[in-house]
């Protein structure tokens, strides 16, 4: 049994506008949150957004799937790493895909492949370029304690998890066999990156 967790509490500030809005390139019709809430429901028996407080969940109200919970930072404005603990928090079951509003281009077959790693107490952290790739990962809800601990110490970035608990990493090269360009992990923060995707999609007619 594993939980959808799409963190979108994020400001958007590097792209000036509201990333979970944005149409996917060369599917215009769908948003970024749309896409992302569609792509995960077949394959989550739970399906949370994390959002950073009410006014934001409320604004998302439109693009919910019927299936969809809506859940608020415990702390808005923490960062990624406070997403995380709130939506393992708020979750039923013992272990979540993560992922985030920014990166529209999640692969089903790479995501049935992480789904496919045996689940024990340690989180499926996939690594690109030397990168944990730590907003497409499986976490455990038993990582609860450590997550408090980082919190407490002022942390927002997930990276800060790694030095303090086992991991199971997935390689690149299995991550390749799924998503050979491994286009699952770009993660689109600027105007430029999302104009350079658009242009190639369009490219692609
Ligand atoms: N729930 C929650 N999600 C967050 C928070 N901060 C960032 N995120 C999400 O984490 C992912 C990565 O966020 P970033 O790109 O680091 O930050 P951002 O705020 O979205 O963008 P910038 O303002 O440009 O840094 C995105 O899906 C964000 O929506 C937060 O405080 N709470």
């Amino acid at each position: 049994m594993i939980t959808g967790l799409l963190l979108a509490g994020g400001r958007s500030r590097r792209m000036g506008q509201d990333k979970a809005l944005l149409p996917v390139p060369g599917a215009q019709e769908e948003t970024f949150i749309e896409h992302l809430l569609r792509l995960l429901a077949p394959f989550c028996q739970e399906l949370l957004l994390v959002t950073r407080d009410v006014s934001q969940a409320a604004d998302y109200a439109k693009y919910m799937l019927p299936s969809v919970r809506t859940v608020t930072d415990k702390l808005p404005d923490t960062g990624p790493l406070m997403g995380l603990y709130s939506g393992l928090s708020a979750m039923t079951t013992s272990h979540a895909f993560v992922t985030a509003v920014d990166t529209p281009f999640l692969q089903p077959e790479l995501l049935a492949f992480l789904l496919s790693q045996p689940l024990t107490d340690r989180p499926v952290i996939p690594v690109v370029e030397e990168r944990p790739q730590v907003l497409t990962a499986i976490y455990p809800r038993s990582i609860l304690p450590v997550i408090e601990q980082r919190l407490l110490e002022g942390r927002r970035d997930p990276r800060s998890l790694l030095d303090h608990c086992a991991v199971q990493f997935v390689t690149m090269a299995q991550l390749r066999t799924y998503d050979p360009q491994l286009r699952s992990f770009l993660n689109l923060n600027t105007p430029e990156e999302l104009a350079d995707q658009q242009e190639k999609r369009a490219g692609k007619g």
